[in-house]
């Protein structure tokens, strides 16, 4: 069943198309990936489907519903957004923060929310003892840990995930990036994740999708997309030791 749906979005800010015409239907329980140069359009992709950007142009579905049609915040709150370093709150403690939406939604109940907070700690492969830290007590790696627990606490069927892992170190990186794996093999969420890293977007994705100039330019199976790139750029994107920069616009 499709979960996301993009018809034809045309985003312009100011005189600069960021999105040409950009379509993408995404199937329930699908982990896509999502790489492309620097200032392509993947984060305002992104952005079109938790709508904290809309479109100039075309149609966002999310489960069917055209967003426009829907409430802005509960929208947001029924999908995980996570990002790379400044998704935490700073003052608020590890359990705060995890249970930041359940409460704003109205979960009242202290015990319960502190016993959610805990299970979703584990699922992230945390410790409880960590509920009462604050963000800049964790390292980096736990910090997104946390990130990805306060994503899942309001039970949200989809994930977004824009560089999540992008400023960890290789072993973290590698480590989190099997963590995120698990918890989509064992959660059946489905995920959209933005990299800059070929390796990791061919490891997680079922599908990866290459965007060049705010439009799709391939999106296929990671061995699909090897085995018969579309284009030049996606040949040398997919060989290793290319030289393809992708943070050079
Ligand atoms: N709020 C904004 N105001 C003006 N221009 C914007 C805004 N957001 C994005 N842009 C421009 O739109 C284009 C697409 O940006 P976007 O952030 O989607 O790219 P990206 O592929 O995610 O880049 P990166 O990989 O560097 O994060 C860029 O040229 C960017 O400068």
């Amino acid at each position: 069943m499709e979960i996301i749906r993009l018809e034809h979005i045309d985003k312009y800010f100011g005189e600069r198309k960021a999105l040409d015409d950009f379509s993408l239907s995404v199937k329930e329980g699908e982990f896509l990936t999502v790489i492309g140069r620097s200032g392509c359009g993947k984060t305002t992709m992104l952005k079109m489907i938790n709508g904290l950007h809309t479109p100039d142009r075309g149609r966002v579905l999310v489960e069917g519903t055209d967003i426009s049609q829907t409430d802005p915040i509960a929208l947001r709150r029924r999908i995980g957004y996570v990002i790379q370093n400044k998704g935490l709150f700073p003052h608020m403690t590890v359990e705060k923060n995890i249970t930041y939406v359940p409460v704003i939604s109205g979960k009242k109940n202290k015990e319960e929310n502190r016993k959610n907070a805990a299970r979703l700690l584990k699922t992230v492969g945390l410790e409880e003892e960590m509920l009462k830290r604050y963000p800049n007590e964790l390292s980096g790696g736990q910090q997104q840990r946390v990130g990805i627990a306060r994503a899942l606490a309001a039970d949200a069927r989809i994930l977004l995930m824009d560089e999540p892992f992008g400023a960890l170190d290789e072993i973290t990186k590698q480590a989190m990036q099997d963590e995120i794996l698990r918890l989509h093999k064992e959660l059946g969420i489905t995920i959209v994740f933005i990299t800059h890293d070929i390796r990791e977007a061919m490891k997680l994705g079922d599908r990866v999708l290459v965007m060049d100039q705010g439009r799709a330019l391939q999106s296929d199976t990671p061995r699909n997309i090897y085995r018969s790139p579309a284009s030049e750029f996606v040949r040398q994107l997919t060989r290793a030791g290319s030289g393809v920069d992708l943070r050079m616009e």
